[in-house]
This record gives structure tokens, sequence and C-alpha cells, in this order.
């Protein structure tokens, strides 16, 4: 099925602890092939954000529809179009790269699973490893395995939290590349977490800021610190952080 809205819509989610709001009435979306970042320091609500997105935290209220889907009454609807990766998220190391991409494809349902796991390997230059257990692989080769896993079903909705985090810069950097490519070609929405800025002005091509659950700043990455009077996204990142009222003022 085609659509045209978009990807991911999320209207005023809130979450509350007791008392607490750990994310307090966000508003924003993704459209197809747009990769969105979702910064903010810690604490600032991102995976309970990404928790709730996932189906797995209930919200306090508010809405979210994945590709028009609406989570909350069509729920394996809106979730079989979802994908998640992370590195706290890690595949059996005991089964061979091709067995974890079987089984996981299998598990999703997806049709023709053969063919589906030898594209994907290719893509992910993982047919080197096909027969390898997955628990000796490097963690740059591991990375690769989970994002050829979170691609198996096809999602329109790929959300990654800090997909390179632990990888060399040089890894990284191949990595960023690679999900750019599948994702392009495969039209996805991606929400995309990082500490690392550098990354994120290479990779998203629109950045929300969460300072205390609530967005405080929207925009591209590359002309949102000048338009805030910052020299980097870093700096920008470091003033959300330490006095985010700063940026209220005129
Ligand atoms: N189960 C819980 N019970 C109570 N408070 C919680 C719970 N989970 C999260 N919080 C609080 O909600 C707030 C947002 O947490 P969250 O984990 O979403 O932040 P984050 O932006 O993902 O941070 P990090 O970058 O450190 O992963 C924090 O103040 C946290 O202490």
């Amino acid at each position: 099925m085609t659509r045209h809205g978009p990807i991911l819509r999320v209207e005023r989610l809130c979450k509350a602890y007791g008392a607490t709001p750990a994310v307090d009435g966000i508003t924003f979306h993704v459209a197809p092939g747009e990769i969105v970042g979702l910064l903010g320091p810690n604490g600032a609500g991102k995976t309970t954000t990404i928790s709730m997105i996932l189906g797995v935290l209930a919200p306090t209220s508010g809405g979210i529809w994945i590709d028009g889907v609406d989570l909350a009454r069509r729920r394996s609807e809106a979730l079989a179009r979802t994908s998640f990766a992370a590195v706290y998220a890690p595949l059996p190391g005991n089964l061979t790269v091709s067995q974890n991409l079987t089984v996981f494809g299998l598990l999703y349902g997806v049709r023709d699973v053969r063919a589906r796991v030898e594209a994907l390997l290719a893509e992910l230059d993982l047919v080197p490893f096909r027969d390898t257990k997955t628990g000796v692989l490097s963690s740059g080769e591991q990375s690769r395995v989970t994002i050829a896993k979170a691609m198996l079903n096809a999602p329109r909705l790929l959300l990654l939290d800090e997909p390179t985090a632990s990888l060399d810069p040089a890894v990284a950097r191949e990595l960023r590349v690679r999900i750019r490519g599948v994702a392009a070609r495969e039209g996805q929405g991606v929400l995309w977490t990082s500490h690392n800025m550098r990354e994120v002005e290479e990779v998203c091509d629109r950045v929300l800021f969460l300072s205390h659950g609530r967005i405080l700043l929207e925009g591209d990455p590359r002309t949102l610190p000048g338009e805030h009077g910052r020299a980097s996204l870093e700096d920008l990142f470091i003033t959300v952080a330490r006095e985010p009222l700063a940026l209220e003022q005129p």
C-alpha cells in the first residue's frame, strides 16, 4: 500500500512517572525517506519516546500513527511497519549470521525469507560472515547484522538508538553510509538518537532537541546552530543541556 502522509506522526505525546513528566506533550513527524535525529541530554526523554513508539510503554496521553496506522487502535498493524536496532539489544551469539537472520525473518513472517536474507547479506557486506557465529564478530560487523535484522520486515519506520555507539570512527562512518543508502532506496523514515553531533550533522536531515521532555528546538542540523548564535551543533547541544532558558531569550 502506498501512502503519502508521514511515516511517523506523534501528537501531544506525554508520559509521566508519578508526578514527574518524562515526556511532556511532544508533537513531531518523520517524512518518507527522512532521517530525523532525536537529541537531548541524559534524561531528556529520548528512550521513553522510543519505547512508546515501539509499543512497549503506554503513553499517559497523546497519539502515535505509523504509516497512517493508529498504534493505540491497530497495534499489530502499526508495529509490523516498525523496526528497531540498538547495541543493548544484541542477537543470539551462538547462531550464525545466516541462522539469526532466517530465524528473525520467520518470526516476522517475511515472505520468501531466503531471498530477503540473501539481499540483506549482500547489501550490508555480510556475505563472508554468512556461516560465522554472530558472537565472534567484531562490534562493527555485529552492528551491520543488527541493521540487517532490523531491515528484514522492510519496515516503513526504523528506530535507531545510538546505532554507532562503540564503533571506531571509520566503521561508524561506513555504517552511516550504508544505513542512509538502504533508507533512501526503501523510502523509510528513520528516527535516530545519538550523542555524537558530528554524526548527526552528517546523517540527519532534521533534528529535534529534547529538554526535560519537551521539544526545545527543531531544524536543519547544519543551519540550526547559526540561527541560535552558536558556532556548532555541539555548542548548541551544551547550551540546551546546561541552560535551556538562554535559548528562549531574544
Ligand atoms: N521507569 C521509570 N520510572 C521512573 N522514572 C523514569 C523511568 N524511566 C525513565 N524515568 C525518568 O524519565 C526521564 C527520561 O528518561 P529517558 O530514559 O527517556 O531519558 P533519555 O533521554 O533516553 O536519557 P539517556 O540519554 O540517558 O538515555 C528521566 O528523568 C528518568 O529518570
